[in-house]
């Protein structure tokens, strides 16, 4: 155990989180509301399930509504977010090592922990009441263990544990913010790479994971423009998509809006959109008829692209390997000029000659970490050498599918500069492909630095943050 670890007799009177309401002093015996957040988090480290598609299943399939779903979900998405630096605390806290408590057990210390330092549930609640979880769902043998950890857990508030644990600022910036805003320590040390800097701005792209994006929609071209979405979602139409509509992000479930439900708009991040404009913006000499989207599950571009193409008498050829996948695409792009193949995008049987060919190349995600609550803790360091290498081989192989002439815009969801970057340099290097200044294919969006690829931003853009090179084959 540690002996810097707080006594409680040295608790500061002022060390609460000062934010606490009123509440009951015991937890109702029946807690649908933590039990459920419970499942989701064993169902996220069990079964590598999605926070937010296992919760709501389940507070559907349990009938939670109202304030019980409403705790169930900040204290599972908070806990999937935080966990870092949870599990820091609860290290400092408990006798046993992590890897020595029993998994649920921790995960109901998470939950503990969360509602210690991130909620204004009264500390004696939040304790009684994951006490209470612990004996119901690991047996009372362990609820001693699990109220003498959250005592010492609430000693002290988030503040000050992130005082007591984070590394110096000074020395070691990367660390320090890297705890403070619950982050890996390579992802906070790839977006500060990215950034080129330590400071403020590595500290805004942080916390902005964080916070809760706002819905983002895109109106099908030609069936419906974004100020009529707009008028009828209630949204507002978006800073820099001529097609995209944002929606507040309390807003409800967008898959039940009638225009969604139509078909005549999907959810789909403005970054992407723009990455998906901007391809069809390069101007281009001759021909402007074939188009591919070489990784198009689950379709969101496809369905852009297929519709611009659709519009234009052109049409969009979409590869996707995983065929659960393609018949997400071939769902979304129903009724265009798109024609669905399941296949390996490095190899697929495709006529070459394409004219604009997109590369949404499967990757870490680091740049979308803010939709998803516990996807900073999914990935490590070691998985991207091997996603670079595919990366590599599917923009080598849509360059080899192109014609002379033509352009590939290459996505990826990430600032990681490995996958920008480094896959980017490497394969014009390789093929002799021309590098566009794709700034002047986002018009009107600012501060995108000194290209010539772009790189969005969630602090500066609004955005995930998406990658995008153009190149000239
Ligand atoms: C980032 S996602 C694409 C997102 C899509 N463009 C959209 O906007 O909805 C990458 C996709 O590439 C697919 N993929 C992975 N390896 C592939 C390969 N070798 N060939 C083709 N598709 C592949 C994945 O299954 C995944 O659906």
């Amino acid at each position: 155990m540690n002996q810097n670890r707080p006594r409680r007799s040295s608790r500061p009177k002022q060390s609460r989180p000062p934010r606490r309401r009123e509440g009951p002093s015991r937890p109702p015996a029946d807690d649908p509301a933590r039990l459920a957040a419970l499942d989701t988090l064993r169902a996220v480290r069990e079964r590598d399930a999605y926070a937010n598609l296992a919760l709501p299943a389940l507070l559907n399939q349990r009938r939670i509504s109202g304030r019980d779903a409403a705790l169930a979900t900040e204290l599972t998405y908070g806990a999937c977010r935080a966990q870092g630096l949870l599990d820091a605390i609860i290290a400092e806290c408990s006798a046993r090592s992590l890897t020595d408590v029993d998994p649920v057990l921790l995960d109901a210390l998470r939950l503990g922990t969360y509602q210690l330092l991130r909620t204004r549930i009264p500390a004696h609640a939040a304790v009684a009441a994951t006490v209470d979880l612990v004996r119901g769902q690991v047996g009372s043998k362990l609820a001693g263990f699990a109220n003498a950890v959250l005592r010492r857990v609430g000693e002290l508030d988030e503040q000050q544990w992130i005082e007591r644990l984070a590394p110096d600022r000074a020395t070691d910036p990367v660390g320090h913010l890297a705890l403070r805003y619950a982050h890996p320590r390579w992802v906070a040390r790839a977006f500060s790479d990215a950034l080129g800097t330590t400071g403020e701005e590595l500290e805004a792209v942080l916390a902005a994971d964080d916070a809760r994006p706002a819905v983002h929609l895109v109106a099908r071209p030609g069936e419906i423009s974004a100020d009529e979405l707009a008028a009828i979602t209630g949204g507002d139409p978006a800073p820099y998509s001529p097609y995209g509509v944002h929606l507040d992000p309390g807003s409800g479930d967008p898959g039940e809006l009638e225009p969604v439900r139509e078909g005549f708009a999907s959810v789909q991040d403005e970054g992407s959109q723009l990455t998906a404009l901007a391809l069809t913006k390069v101007e281009l000499d001759g021909d402007d008829a074939r188009w591919l989207d070489l990784c198009a599950g689950p379709g969101g571009k496809a369905k852009l692209l297929g519709s611009l193409a659709t519009l234009d008498g052109g049409t969009l050829d979409a590869v996707e390997q995983a065929e659960h996948r393609a018949a997400l695409v071939r769902n979304s792009t129903e009724g265009l000029s798109v024609n669905v193949h399941i296949t390996d995008g490095r190899s697929p049987d495709l006529t070459p000659g394409f004219d604009r060919v997109l590369v949404d190349a499967p990757c870490t995600g680091l740049g979308a970490l803010r939709r998803r609550p516990e996807a900073r803790w999914r990935r490590g360091p070691e998985d991207v050498a091997e996603l670079t290498r595919l990366q590599r081989e599917l923009l080598l192989s849509a360059i080899g599918l192109t014609r002379s002439g033509g352009v590939v815009a290459y996505v990826v969801c990430s600032p990681h500069l490995s996958e920008t970057e480094g896959v980017v340099a490497d394969v014009v290097r390789r093929t002799g492909a021309q590098p566009l200044d794709a700034r002047q294919y986002f018009p009107d969006v600012p501060d995108l630095g000194q290209g010539p690829h772009v790189q969005l931003w969630p602090h500066r853009h609004g955005t995930d943050a998406m990658f995008c090179a153009l190149l000239r084959v």
